[in-house]
């Protein structure tokens, strides 16, 4: 069974909204709106890999990310650890730059049903913490 492990970014802008795109038609989990991010290669930590991605993948860069949760999900053909981190703090303005589609969702409106199955646990925290007043 293929192992990865995978870095990715909830960019977080200060009207609590994050920003989304939508993996490729000829993709693992085709379809599925996502957070940024990809794989750690060897040689680097998972925070190396996030600065990297999110620039490869939105065009920002990346100046503080917080670890936030890390979890492993089995599906039928791999097994995936989810190194997730919150980043309030990049300069530039992210889009889709290998021409994904993209939105920025409300935190509290976020749905898990947009996501890969992997991402139900961070989805559900996000919105129980997410500030209503916001
Ligand atoms: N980036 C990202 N990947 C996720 C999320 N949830 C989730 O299950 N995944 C899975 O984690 C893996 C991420 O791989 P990726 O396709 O982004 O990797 P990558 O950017 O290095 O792409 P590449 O293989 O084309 O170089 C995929 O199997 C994907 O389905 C998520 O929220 N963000
Ligand atoms: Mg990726």
């Amino acid at each position: 069974m293929k192992q990865l492990n995978i870095a990715v970014g909830i960019i977080r802008n200060a009207r609590q909204e994050i920003f989304l795109t939508q993996r490729a038609a000829d993709s693992h989990m085709a379809g599925f709106w996502e957070f940024p991010g990809g794989k750690i290669e060897a040689g680097e930590t998972p925070e190396q890999a996030l600065t990297r991605e999110l620039q490869e993948e939105t065009g920002i860069d990346v100046q503080q990310a917080t670890p936030l949760e890390v979890i492993e999900h089995r599906f039928d053909d791999r097994i995936v650890t989810l190194y997730f981190y919150l980043v309030e703090q990049w300069r530039g303005e992210p889009y889709g730059r290998e021409g994904q589609p993209m939105r920025w969702a409300r935190q509290a409106d976020l749905q898990a049903a947009d996501f890969p199955p992997a991402n139900a646990r961070i989805i559900q925290l996000l919105v129980a913490q997410a500030n209503p007043a916001v």
